[in-house]
């Protein structure tokens, strides 16, 4: 507990709400626990009250605090063994004031009964109005669920399409500004009304986009656009093809999504009368999507999707995605309602494409506008021989109605006019040399087009694929215009980046160190899906809230698992990089690299999940020994010098007692996964035999999902004791050592859990007598609430105060703590 600064012998108040000790309103040692030793008096109960000060209450009555309702505190079981303290109780409504006497050497601590400030009732009753907005405005990742309901929604569309449109043209009566200032009974009230004039000048600057636009932007608090959407939308509006790269997190999607909303709404498909006749329609006959948009990932495809409806929530724009993972014949029907924005995972929709019997490829060929998000990830192996061939599937057929150019014929601009499609292409990362490329094709000396020179025309070949796309996106314009908002700037300026340097068998400690110490929403990238298993299951040991997340997971359990981890903000997803693209989740504090990225692109994309649009955020790589030079080839890569990356220190003293609760971790792992693998060749045993219980697949796949196994694994071992009888009964455990085992894996917990209930000391703790030392105020920091939970004797602190702090760089030695 601090004194109050001030003038001696004045009184001294503050404002604001917090804990004070109290020594029964006498007189008490400055600083009670700071002594050099535990004197009779701290072996007392100490008070603690929780105070509201109030400047304006002079006439507040003074109280005899022995009669005022103390209640006792709980301390953290770690805490109370501390020397020679007893207890704490706490007080709740009661002003505190403290009387500097003795030249400020001692204070006198008077209690008044507080009166809670108008101000303060305000903000806490706008705090929990924020909350309510906030969760009601985060919206979440569509679930499996919400395709039935996405389907009810298309109906409703067609069938409210009129009231929408009515919503659409709403004006606008009263001034923002003029809205609640000053009329507090009024202030919530006023954000709800539609007579409330959108006034967003900024995004009005840009380009005028329709009400109904402003309308969806206001409702998501985006008053202004970001850089790539200011300068992409005017681009995109006067129809040009365009190739935009911009920062992570820069808001990429709304940059496309917004031109396409727009589009929608000047076009005929947002008309009423098309609207309605559309459910009486066929592939053939209805009006083509406004838009195709492509996306790497499932999670990313339903996150756009996601992300424009929000927006479109005033207007009538019907969007879907088709993804894998979940059932086809659904997303056929999804397409059958005829949408007018179409979000698709390449793979799915190739398989849609060539199940075509009714028109849909027509249907697509004639879209107006193509996006490729994430294009550089899209012409990787596993995407691009999909995305090709859906590409020439819908040039084709557009080719055959407009009779358009071949790539080669640049100059041909009466072909080209008559080629409406106009097509985008997005990421963080583009090859280095992209921009050369696209102004090979720029105009020559003569004012003629050059013709776009390709080193190598095949994909297979892996060279110069982004020039392949461009020559098979076949663009309208010969060039297509290039925006790139951060040309030097490869990872986003809000995100303080790191590095823990360690041995290679020390990361899973160190990564538990950072866990512990700064807990926040993280993810944690890795390279196998091993390592995503092995790491979630010590750390939820551990007790740390991990959730593992892999491209070998069914469609389902990703969804959940990404809901779960919005809905913690402690929540450590544990994943491969299939979420190192595109994912949107606010307020992840942290990206840990626990594994080198394959790529420095990679590097870029993984960092990028934390700083989302205006947060800030922290990328660590915890980097072994023997993987230096990979580190320092990455950062020559990123246009850096390593020597000019943060080597983020970690006490190696701390780090030490956490190395006992790692093995431990380990230790129970090792013992469930024999246990798990043996249940597992009992159930495949039982499968295969039929006679005792013939398990139908249902049953298996949930068999396997109560093991924790994926199907892949469960697969494995039925297979294994399909081939061999007498293999599978070898791993089904005796009963007995079963028994043991799990009476051994309980004695491992018991001790673990007892170890995890300990403090972590620090280096101003340990080899001291803590509570006296006068190093750390320890009785100070419970009091102040400012205490780290976990590591005794430090104060509460983020990794983003301290990395940007750490100035220590590449090989010069850490400073020794004193
Ligand atoms: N004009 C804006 N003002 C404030 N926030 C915005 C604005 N536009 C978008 N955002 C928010 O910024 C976040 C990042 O946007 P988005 O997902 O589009 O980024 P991105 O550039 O596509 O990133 P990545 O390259 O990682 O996919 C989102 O949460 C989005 O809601």
């Amino acid at each position: 507990m601090s004194t109050s600064p001030g003038t001696p012998s004045a009184a001294k108040r503050r404002s604001g709400t917090s804990k004070a000790e109290l020594n029964s309103g006498k007189r008490q040692p400055s600083s009670l626990l700071q002594s050099s030793r535990p004197t009779k008096r701290m072996r007392k109960t100490s008070k603690l009250a929780t105070i509201s000060y109030n400047a304006d209450d002079d006439a507040s009555e003074i109280l005899d605090a022995s009669r005022l309702a103390w209640k006792p505190v709980t301390l953290p079981e770690r805490v109370g063994d501390l020397e020679g303290l007893m207890g704490f109780e706490e007080i709740d409504g009661v002003d505190v004031e403290y009387v500097n006497v003795d030249g400020g050497n001692e204070r006198i601590v008077k209690f008044k009964k507080a009166k809670i400030s108008l101000k303060e009732e305000v903000k806490k009753s706008t705090k929990s109005m924020t909350k309510k907005e906030t969760q009601k405005k985060s919206g979440k990742l569509e679930n499996v669920d919400a395709v039935n309901e996405l389907e009810t929604e298309l109906q409703d569309k067609h069938k409210h399409n009129k009231k929408k449109e009515k919503k659409k043209t709403v004006r606008v009566h009263k001034k923002a500004d003029d809205a609640g200032i000053g009329k507090a009974s009024n202030i919530f009230g006023a954000l709800n009304s539609e007579e409330m004039e959108i006034e967003l000048p900024e995004w009005v600057e840009v380009y005028p986009l329709s009400e109904s636009l402003l309308h969806g932007l206001s409702e998501l608090g985006f008053t202004k656009p970001t850089d790539i959407q200011r300068q992409a939308i005017p681009l995109l509006m006067a129809g040009h093809d365009l190739v935009g790269k911009a920062a992570t997190g820069s808001g990429k999607t709304l940059a496309f999504g917004l031109a396409i909303l727009e589009k929608y709404i000047a076009s005929s498909a947002s008309s009423e009368a098309v609207s309605s006749a559309k459910k009486d329609m066929s592939f053939s006959s209805a009006p083509s999507p406004t838009a195709l948009i492509f996306a790497p990932t499932r999670e990313l495809a339903h996150q756009i999707t996601d992300h424009i409806t929000k927006v479109s929530k005033f207007n009538a724009a019907s969007v879907v995605s088709i993804t894998g993972g979940l059932a086809i014949q659904k997303q056929r029907r999804l397409l059958s309602y005829f949408p007018d924005i179409v979000v698709a995972t390449p793979g799915r929709l190739h398989e849609l494409m060539t199940m075509d019997t009714e028109g849909l490829i027509r249907w697509l060929a004639g879209v107006e506008m193509l996006v490729l998000d994430e294009a550089d990830r899209l012409l990787q192996d596993g995407h691009f021989k999909e995305l090709d061939e859906i590409l020439d599937m819908i040039g084709q057929n557009r080719d055959s109605d407009s009779e358009s150019s071949d790539n080669e014929n640049y100059d041909n601009s009466s072909s080209r006019e008559q080629d409406k499609r106009q097509t985008l292409v997005f990421s963080a990362t583009f090859e280095k040399d992209l921009t050369r490329k696209l102004t090979t094709n720029a105009n020559n000396a003569n004012g003629k087009k050059q013709k776009r020179k390709f080193v190598n025309n095949n994909i297979e070949g892996k060279k110069d694929t982004m020039a392949y796309l461009l020559d098979k996106l076949k663009f309208r314009e010969g060039t297509p215009q290039y925006v790139d908002v951060n040309p030097d700037e490869a990872v986003k300026r809000e995100i303080v980046e790191g590095v823990i340097m360690c041995d290679a068998l020390e990361k899973d400690v160190y990564l538990y160190y950072f866990l512990l110490k700064y807990p926040g929403r993280t993810i944690v990238f890795v390279n196998s899906v091993d390592a995503v298993k092995r790491i979630a299951r010590f750390l939820q040991e551990l007790t740390i809230p991990a959730l593992p997340f892999h491209s070998h997971m069914i469609q389902k359990q990703r969804l959940r698992t990404v809901e779960r981890f919005k809905d913690n903000d402690r929540a450590v997803l544990i994943s491969t990089d299939v979420a190192a693209r595109g994912l949107d989740i606010s307020r992840v504090q942290h990206v840990l690299h626990y594994h080198l990225p394959r790529s420095a692109d990679m590097y870029i994309h993984r960092s990028g999940r934390t700083a989302r649009g205006t947060e800030h955020g922290v990328a660590m790589i915890l980097c072994a020994r023997t993987e230096t030079q990979q580190l320092k080839k990455m950062a020559q890569k990123l246009g850096k010098d390593v020597k000019e990356l943060r080597v983020f220190d970690v006490e190696k003293k701390v780090v030490k007692q956490l190395e006992y609760r790692v093995s431990l971790a380990r230790e129970i792992n090792a013992l469930e996964s024999k246990s798990t693998a043996a249940t597992a060749a009992k159930a495949a045993n039982t499968k295969k035999k039929g006679s005792s219980g013939d398990m139908d697949s249902a049953l298996w796949r949930q068999a396997a999902e109560d093991l924790g196994l994926e199907m892949s694994e469960a697969e494995e071992i039925l297979a294994g004791s399909e081939s061999d009888d007498d293999d599978a009964k070898s791993r089904q455990l005796s009963t007995k050592q079963k028994e043991q085992d799990r009476i051994e894996v309980q004695r491992l917990r018991k001790d673990l859990k007892a170890m995890i209930s300990q403090p972590i000391l620090t280096s101003s703790m340990v080899s001291r007598n803590y509570i006296t030392s006068g190093l750390v105020n320890l009785a100070q920091q419970i009091v102040d609430g400012t205490g780290h939970e976990t590591f005794l004797g430090e104060t509460k602190t983020t990794a983003l105060n301290d990395v940007s702090r750490s100035r220590r760089q590449w090989n010069k030695k850490p400073e020794k703590k004193k």
